[in-house]
């Protein structure tokens, strides 16, 4: 098989972390360029990694596998509505990924306990075959983490943090944040 089977019905678009985001931004000439969906409360992206992205003899690079890896759960935190950082992340390379090849990975919360959010990657080929997984921790922060930096990517992952689930409502309290077209609706 070298077709992927089809996403999931209920799969929801989310927007990138930020425009020049390695793992996920449309507009890093050097990045992965991930489409990253929601489906139900795990994420999902479809990618074929290109020749920019090999290390050696047209398999694609260790490195990029594990940015994958953590940019992909990193969109659980939309899930969650909680920010957060990697602390660690650890991969396992199981199989070697050819460039060009198409792969689904999926990404899950396994456990949260205090402030450590442990999540869990994979990334599968078309025949269903796990070719690389990953367990990540991250440690949950304040917005302030981000917007220390004040870049434009950050405050767009900081105005994302604040998107309502789908499933709920942002309640009155909530800080104020621009819409994210075509992504995860508001609660009214
Ligand atoms: C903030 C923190 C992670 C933690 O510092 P502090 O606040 O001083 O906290 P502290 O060190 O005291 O521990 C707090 C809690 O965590 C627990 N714990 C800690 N370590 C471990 C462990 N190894 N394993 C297990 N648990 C651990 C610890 O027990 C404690 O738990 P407790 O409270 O008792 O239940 C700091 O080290 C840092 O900034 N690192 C850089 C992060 C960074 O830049 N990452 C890369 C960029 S982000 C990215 O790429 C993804 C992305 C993309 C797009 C969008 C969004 C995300």
């Amino acid at each position: 098989m070298t077709e992927l089977p089809p996403r999931p019905a209920d799969a929801v678009l989310l927007d990138p972390h930020g425009d020049r985001c390695f793992g996920c931004g449309p507009d890093n000439p050097a990045g992965v360029a991930l489409q990253v969906y929601r489906v139900g409360d795990e994420v999902l992206a479809d990618v074929s990694f290109a020749p920019k992205h090999a290390g050696a003899h047209g398999v694609v690079h260790g490195g990029v596998l594990a940015s994958a890896c953590d940019d992909l759960v990193a969109f659980l935190l939309y899930v969650l509505r909680q920010p957060a950082v990697t602390r660690s992340l650890q991969v396992e390379y199981l199989a070697p990924v050819p460039v060009g090849e198409p792969h689904r990975l999926t990404g899950r919360l396994v456990s949260q306990d205090g402030r450590r959010l442990t999540m869990a990657a994979e990334g599968r080929a078309a025949d269903g075959a796990v070719r690389f997984s990953a367990h990540a921790v991250f440690v949950t922060v304040d917005l302030a983490h981000f917007e220390r930096f004040g870049s434009a990517d950050g405050a767009d992952a900081v105005s994302r943090f604040r998107v309502a689930r789908p499933d709920t409502t942002v309640s009155d309290t909530s800080p104020p944040g621009p819409s994210v077209p075509g992504t995860i609706a508001r609660g009214a």
